[in-house]
C-alpha cells in the first residue's frame, strides 16, 4: 500500500479520501531535518502553507510521487525541483477563494469601524465610545489590484456595498473588468484615487515591493491598504514609516514577507494597523473544499490516474503525453514569448498548426500554447487543465488554423497574438528530437535556439547597427551569448534576436531605440 505524510493541519474529509488508497501518517510541526529524515519513506506529501518544500526535501523524497498543496499559492514548494525529479505538484485553485476574498472585505470593515480595537477597549473593562469613529465605504473609492478569482469576487461584493470600484491588472480585459463592474485604470491612478486598496496578485519579481515608499507616496493620506495575498508585495519598513508619518491612513495584512511574523514596527501601531496571521484561507467551508480537492487528486495519481489541477505537468493519458511532451514544451514556449512581445491583455491569439502537427491529435498544443500565453500574469497557477477557462475568462480569443501542406520542418506552430504592443507573431519547430528552435519573428525568418533572457529588435539592416548595439550593451554590462539577424531583403526592415546572459538593466530599451535604425526593441524571460 502507498504511504502519504500529512505534515500540516488538513480537515479530516481529506485524510478519509486519502485512506481508502495509502496508509496516511499525520506528522504536524516537523523540523526540516526531521522531514528530510522520514520523506524517503512515503509516496505522497500533503501540505499546506506551514511546510517549505525545498530543493533538499524533494531530493530525500526517493518515493515521492505527488505533491498536494491544500490552498491556492505553490511558492513554499520549489517546483522546478519537483519537476526535475518527476513528482507532481497539485493545488486546489478555487477551494479557499470565498474564504480569502471575504477576509479581505472582513478587513476593509474592520479597518473602517476599529473593530478589533473596539473590541479589545470594551474586553479591557472600558466604555470609550469617542476614541473609534469609523469611515463608511458607501460611495467610497476602492481599488482593487488583480482581478482574477479573489479579487473579482471582492469587487463583486463590494459593488454592493455601494462602492465604486477601480481595477488594475493587466492581464485582464476591458469587458471582462466591465462585467464585473469595474472600471480598469493605470496603477498610479488606482494609487491616488482609491480610498481602500486590496491587493488580489501572486509575489512575482514584478509584483515584489509593488508597495513602497515611492508607491505609498502617491495615495491618499486617508487611504487606507489591504493584503490578503502574499507577504512581500508590500515593503513592510516602508509602509510603517509611511502610517507613522501620517502619509497613508491604515493598512491590514493578513500576510508577511516572513511567516511568522518576527520584530515588527507594525506591532507597535495603533488602531489604523491589523493584523492577523495568515487567516484568509481559515474557514471550516474552505478547509474542507481544499483538502477534498487535494487529496482526490493524490488518490487518483496514486491510482496512476492524472491529477486535474497540476501545476508542473499535462492532465493527459501517459500516451499522448509522452508524444507530444517536445511539442508541448515548444508550444508553452512560443506561448510565453509572443505574449511577452505584444505585450499584457492579449486579446486574440491566433495558433496555426503546420505539418506533421495539422491533425486533430495535437489539440493539447492549444492548452500549452495558452498556459505560456498566460505564464506572466498567472505563474504555476495555470496549468494544462485550467488554461483554456482563464483564457476565456480573460477574454482572449483563439483562432485555431491547421496547414499540413507547411512543411519546411516535420511540424512547426505559428502563433500570433494582439495585446497592448500590437500585433506579433513567432513561429518554432523542434530539430532533432526535441530541441526547441525559433524559425520566424514578426515574419522574418531566424533560426535559434530561445534562451532565459532574450532581446529582440525591429531595425533597418544597414551598417554599423550591430556594433553600435553590441557596444551599448556592453556599456551596461550585458553579455551577449548568441545573435542572429533575420531578413527579408538586403538592406530592409530586420530582425535581431539575441540572447543574453542576464535581464537587461532597467531603462536600457529606452536607449536602445534611440540606435539609429533601431525602431523597435523588446525584451523577454523565459
Ligand atoms: N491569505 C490567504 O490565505 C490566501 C491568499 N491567496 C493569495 O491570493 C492571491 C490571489 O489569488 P487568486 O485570486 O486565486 O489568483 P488568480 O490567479 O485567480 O488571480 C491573480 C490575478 O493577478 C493578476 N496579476 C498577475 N500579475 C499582476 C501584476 N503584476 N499586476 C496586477 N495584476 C497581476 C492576474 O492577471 C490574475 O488576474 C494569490 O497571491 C494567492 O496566493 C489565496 C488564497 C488564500
Ligand atoms: O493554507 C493556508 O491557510 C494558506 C492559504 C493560502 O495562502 C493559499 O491558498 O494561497
Amino acid at each position: 500500500m502507498s504511504k502519504v505524510l500529512v505534515s500540516d493541519s488538513i480537515d479530516q474529509a481529506g485524510i478519509d479520501i486519502l485512506s481508502q488508497v495509502a496508509t496516511v501518517d499525520v506528522k504536524l510541526g516537523l523540523k526540516p531535518a526531521e522531514l528530510i529524515a522520514i520523506i524517503g519513506e512515503y509516496d505522497a506529501l500533503m501540505i499546506r502553507s506551514g511546510t517549505r518544500v525545498t530543493q533538499e526535501i524533494i531530493d530525500a523524497g526517493t518515493q515521492l510521487k505527488i505533491i498536494g498543496r491544500a490552498g491556492v499559492g505553490v511558492d513554499n514548494v520549489d517546483v522546478p525541483a519537483a519537476t526535475r525529479r518527476g513528482i507532481v505538484v497539485v493545488n486546489s485553485p478555487e477551494g479557499n477563494t470565498i474564504a480569502a476574498a471575504e477576509h479581505a472585505l472582513a478587513m476593509i470593515l474592520a479597518l473602517s469601524r476599529h473593530i478589533p480595537d473596539a473590541n479589545a477597549s470594551v474586553k479591557r473593562g472600558a466604555w470609550d465610545r469617542n476614541s473609534f469613529v469609523g469611515a463608511e465605504v458607501y460611495k467610497k473609492t476602492l481599488g482593487v489590484v488583480g482581478l482574477g478569482k479573489i479579487g473579482s469576487h471582492v469587487a463583486a461584493v463590494a459593488r454592493t456595498m455601494g462602492m465604486k470600484l477601480l481595477a488594475y491588472d493587466p492581464f485582464i480585459s476591458t469587458e471582462r473588468a466591465e462585467q464585473i463592474g469595474c472600471q480598469l485604470v493605470e496603477l498610479d491612478l488606482l494609487f491616488q484615487q482609491a480610498d481602500y486598496i486590496t491587493l488580489h496578485i501572486p509575489k512575482t519579481p514584478e509584483t515584489t515591493h509593488l508597495i513602497n515608499a515611492t508607491t505609498l507616496a502617491k495615495m491618499k493620506p486617508t487611504a487606507r491598504i489591504i493584503n490578503c495575498a502574499r507577504g512581500g508585495i508590500i515593503d513592510e519598513v516602508a509602509l510603517a514609516a509611511a502610517l507613522k508619518a501620517g502619509k497613508i491612513g491604515g493598512a491590514a495584512l493578513d500576510v508577511f514577507e516572513s511567516e511568522p511574523l518576527g520584530e515588527s514596527e507594525l506591532r507597535s501601531l495603533g488602531k489604523e494597523v491589523i493584523l492577523t496571521p495568515h487567516l484568509g484561507a481559515s474557514t471550516a467551508e474552505a478547509q474542507v473544499n481544499v483538502a477534498i480537492d487535494v487529496a482526490e487528486q493524490i488518490r487518483d495519481v496514486l491510482l496512476g490516474l492524472p491529477a486535474r489541477s497540476a501545476v508542473n505537468i499535462p492532465g493527459l493519458g501517459p500516451d499522448v503525453l509522452e508524444e507530444l511532451k517536445p511539442y508541448m514544451q515548444l508550444a508553452e514556449t512560443l506561448g510565453n514569448l509572443v505574449g511577452q512581445l505584444a505585450g499584457g491583455r492579449v486579446e486574440v491569439l491566433n495558433i496555426r498548426l503546420q505539418g506533421e502537427l495539422a491533425t486533430n491529435k495535437s489539440q493539447p498544443l492549444i492548452v500549452a500554447a495558452l498556459k505560456g500565453l498566460l505564464y506572466q500574469a498567472l505563474r504555476e497557477r495555470v496549468n494544462y487543465v485550467n488554461a483554456n477557462i482563464e483564457a476565456k475568462e480573460r477574454g482572449i480569443r483563439v483562432i485555431e488554423t491547421r496547414d499540413a501542406s507547411i512543411r519546411d520542418y516535420a511540424g512547426t506552430l505559428h502563433l500570433e497574438a494582439t495585446g497592448t504592443l500590437g500585433t506579433h507573431s513567432v513561429t518554432g519547430a523542434l530539430l532533432g528530437e526535441r530541441e526547441i528552435h525559433l524559425t520566424d519573428v514578426d515574419g522574418f525568418p531566424i533560426n535559434v535556439p530561445p534562451s532565459k533572457y532574450m532581446l529582440f529588435t525591429l531595425h533597418r539592416d544597414m551598417p554599423g547597427i550591430i556594433g553600435k548595439l553590441g557596444s551599448l550593451l556592453g556599456s551596461f554590462n550585458v553579455n551577449i551569448a548568441s545573435m542572429q539577424v533575420g531578413r527579408k531583403i538586403v538592406r530592409g526592415d530586420a530582425v535581431m534576436a539575441l540572447s543574453i546572459d542576464d535581464p537587461l538593466p532597467e531603462g536600457i530599451l529606452d536607449e536602445i531605440i534611440k540606435v539609429p535604425g533601431i525602431r523597435d526593441a523588446y525584451t523577454v524571460t523565459l
